[in-house]
């Protein structure tokens, strides 16, 4: 039987969601109908969908409210192919918009907001500059696994990084070699990590650090999505690699320029360990109705 799906169309640095709200968990997308969602053809279009659902109306919201009870809201985030992640960097700002502007959450008093995830929870705040999350603490993968990309001469060795989701980090030679990547198709990567993983490539800029900030380009190729223009949680598993590649003395603060613009990554001391922060615009594009069926 079909039925009327009323979204929102958000985009971060062209990283582009369809977003609903189902806030007691009654109406679930199949994987079948999430794929139909994202299609750019026959559908709204979309790397990924994401549904607002209140925490304590799911398993994986309960996890995030014992660990914050302030984490009201859970973002439920599928990929365009209609499988799940536990994290989405770009999603989380434009989800947050989302909860404000439909007038479901307010920021705290010093505001922020905290939103439930399979990662974890996530604390975002907003200023005049855009959004920023802290996306908690990280972790090297372990391995350096191989990955061969279409169009790129020779399998290069990658760094898998963990930051709540599962990313490998591979540097190029220059510009030409980042452009003439073809991530059309998927970088195939040796040993195949577990979960899959999303991949960005990366490059530096010369020079690498300009007034204490590091600055790299990327191109990724995301797990269940194909290559976007941007991946906030690819753009701070980059950043960190980048740092973890060129040693002492490295800088905090960097700036990653993807094919929809910049984003903005910060290392910095938390309680618990070293977090990392991610920064970066947030816009709603258009509101619609898409029957499904
Ligand atoms: N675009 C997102 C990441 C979305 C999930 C990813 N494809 C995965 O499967 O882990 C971001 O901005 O972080």
């Amino acid at each position: 039987m079909a039925f009327d799906l009323r979204f929102t169309k958000g985009q971060g640095t062209g990283n582009d969601f369809v977003l609903f709200s189902d806030p007691d968990g009654e109406n679930p997308l199949s994987p079948h109908q999430i794929a139909a969602v994202c299609d750019r053809h026959f559908g709204v279009g979309g790397d990924g969908v994401i549904r607002a659902v209140r925490s304590d109306c799911l398993d994986d919201g309960a996890a995030a409210l014992a660990e914050d009870p302030h984490a009201t809201w859970f973002m439920d985030y599928w990929n365009a192919d209609g499988s799940v992640s536990e994290m989405c960097g770009n999603g989380i700002r434009v989800f947050t918009r989302y909860l404000l502007d439909q007038g479901l959450a307010e920021l705290h008093p010093g505001g922020s907001i905290a939103i439930g995830t399979r990662a974890g929870v996530r604390r975002v705040s907003h200023s005049a500059d855009g959004f920023q999350v802290d996306m908690g603490l990280w972790r090297l993968a372990g391995g350096e696994p191989l990955v061969r990309a279409k169009e790129v001469p020779v399998p290069r060795p990658g760094l898998g990084i963990d930051v709540g989701n599962p990313h490998v980090v591979v540097a190029l030679a220059d510009d030409d070699e980042l452009a003439a990547a073809d991530l059309a198709y998927e970088p195939l990567i040796d040993p195949v990590p577990p979960a899959g993983a999303n991949v960005e490539f990366v490059v530096p800029a010369e020079p690498l650090v300009e007034d204490g900030v590091g600055r790299i380009r990327m191109r990724v190729h995301e797990r269940g999505s194909g290559e976007t223009l941007s991946c906030g949680t690819g753009a701070v598993a980059a950043a960190l690699a980048v740092r973890y590649w060129a040693g002492a003395g490295a800088p905090n603060d960097w700036r990653v320029q993807v094919p929809g613009g910049v984003v903005g990554v910060r290392m910095f001391e938390g309680p618990d360990g070293e977090h990392v922060a991610l920064s970066g615009p947030a816009e709603l594009v258009f509101d619609g109705v898409l029957s499904l069926a």
